[in-house]
This record gives C-alpha cells, structure tokens and sequence, in this order.
C-alpha cells in the first residue's frame, strides 16, 4: 500500500529537521510543500500573520478547527506563554495520527492537546469535558463551509469573551463567502482583513480577523 503525501510530509520531517525544534519542523514543512509537494499547510506568509494574531492575543487557551498535518498548531503552541496550551480538532484518524507524532517531534506536545472527533461533536464538549471556561483564541482552518455554523456554535456554547479573537484562514481561496458575509454584518465581531497569498503558490488569499464584542 504505498503512501499518502501526508506521511510522506512526516518522513521528510522526522529525517530533515531537528527534533524538539518547532521552527525547524515548521521550516522543514514549508521546504517539501513548496519544492516538492504542495499541500494546505497554512505555510510561511499567511504564518506571519498568524503568529502576529497569537502574539497579540496571547491566549491561555485556543482552539483550532482542522489541524491536518499539525503545522499550525506548532506555529502556535511555540509562541504560548507557560501553563497556556491549544486544544486541535481533526475528525480524520489518518491526519490525527500524523499531526500527533508531528507535534510531539516538534516537542510542544505539553502545550497541545488534539481532540479526534468532528468539531460540531467537540466544541459543545470544551466546558465539560475539557474543562474551558471561555476562548481567549480560535484559528477556524477546516472544512470552508464549517467555519460560520461553528462560530454560531462557539457563540451559543457561551464559549467566546469580551475580546477573543476569531482568525479564519482562506477567506478568498478557496474562499469563504457565507462566513465573511455573516461575520462582517454580525455587530458583535470588530472584523480586520489580512491579505496574503496561497500557501507555496503566487495566487491571492486573505485572512480575516474578528474580535468578539461581547
Ligand atoms: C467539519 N468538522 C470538522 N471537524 C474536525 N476536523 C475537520 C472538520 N472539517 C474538516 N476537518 C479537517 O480539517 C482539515 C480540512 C481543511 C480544509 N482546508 C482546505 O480545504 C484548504 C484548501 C486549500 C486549497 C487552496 C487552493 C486549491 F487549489 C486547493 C486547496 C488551502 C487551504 O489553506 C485550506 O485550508 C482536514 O484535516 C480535515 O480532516
Ligand atoms: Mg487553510
């Protein structure tokens, strides 16, 4: 059974980059996507401005919606101060398990907890079952069409404060319309656009940041 590009991502990785080194597992990534195969990593331009986002909202919790291969939740775990920690959401068992052995040779596996399951199932879990009080932080990067029903379910799970920041990757490709139409005209959300480029490709794409209102 030959393998998927995403276990081949992995090999590249675990041969390539230096254990217990985020960047280097990060820089390592970006080398195979942009020179050998590409893949939706959230990659190197559109990571600045999601590391500036982190930074800037230097969150005690975050939530990520589609962790893939884990790329982005090693560009945040690695900025998080002590004792903060991400909780990932991927319902595909293939992806989690590429993802989960990614981020524990990236070395930030204290700070990420990764929750198998769809994110409609898990996001109404977070309070109960894992113990979140509210969202200082959420990177919406799954399924395009997802990312407006789960932040009315975030909203309704009373899981958002005055002040947490919504980032959504791929607002232009492939494009989420519904979600920038509801959330640009939703007057609980200050909304900012970032425009940026396609992972490892010259084609525009853009991220857009809201902050809850309360
Ligand atoms: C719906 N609930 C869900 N719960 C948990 N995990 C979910 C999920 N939906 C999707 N996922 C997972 O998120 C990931 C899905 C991400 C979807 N992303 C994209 O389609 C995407 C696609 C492109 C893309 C851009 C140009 C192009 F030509 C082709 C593709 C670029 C990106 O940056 C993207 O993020 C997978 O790992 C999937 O298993
Ligand atoms: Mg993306």
């Amino acid at each position: 059974m030959n393998q998927s590009k995403e276990q081949r991502i992995l090999n590249f990785v675990l041969q390539n980059a230096v254990r217990g080194d985020p960047c280097s597992v990060l820089d390592t990534i970006d080398m195979y996507c942009s020179q050998k195969e590409w893949a939706m990593n959230v990659g190197n331009e559109k990571g600045l401005i999601l590391d500036k986002t982190v930074e800037e909202a230097n969150p005690s919790v975050a939530l990520e919606l589609g962790t893939y291969c884990g790329y982005s939740a090693i560009r945040i775990a690695r900025l998080l101060k002590a004792g903060a920690h991400l909780l990932t959401v991927e319902f595909n068992p293939e992806f989690a398990a590429i993802a989960k052995q990614m981020i524990e040779f990236a070395g930030v596996q204290d700070k990420v907890k990764l929750l198998e399951g769809p994110s409609e199932e898990i996001i109404p879990q977070l309070k109960k079952k894992y113990e979140v009080d509210t969202l200082d932080f959420v990177f919406l990067d799954h399924w395009k069409d997802r990312y407006t029903p789960d932040t009315i379910l975030i909203q309704e799970c009373n899981l958002l404060r005055k002040g947490s920041v919504l980032l959504a990757d791929n607002v232009i490709v492939p494009g989420a319309p519904e979600f920038l139409n509801y959330i640009r005209n939703n007057p609980h959300f200050q909304c900012t656009n970032y425009p940026s480029r396609l992972e490892y490709m010259k084609v525009e794409d853009a991220m857009e940041k809201a902050v809850f209102l309360g």
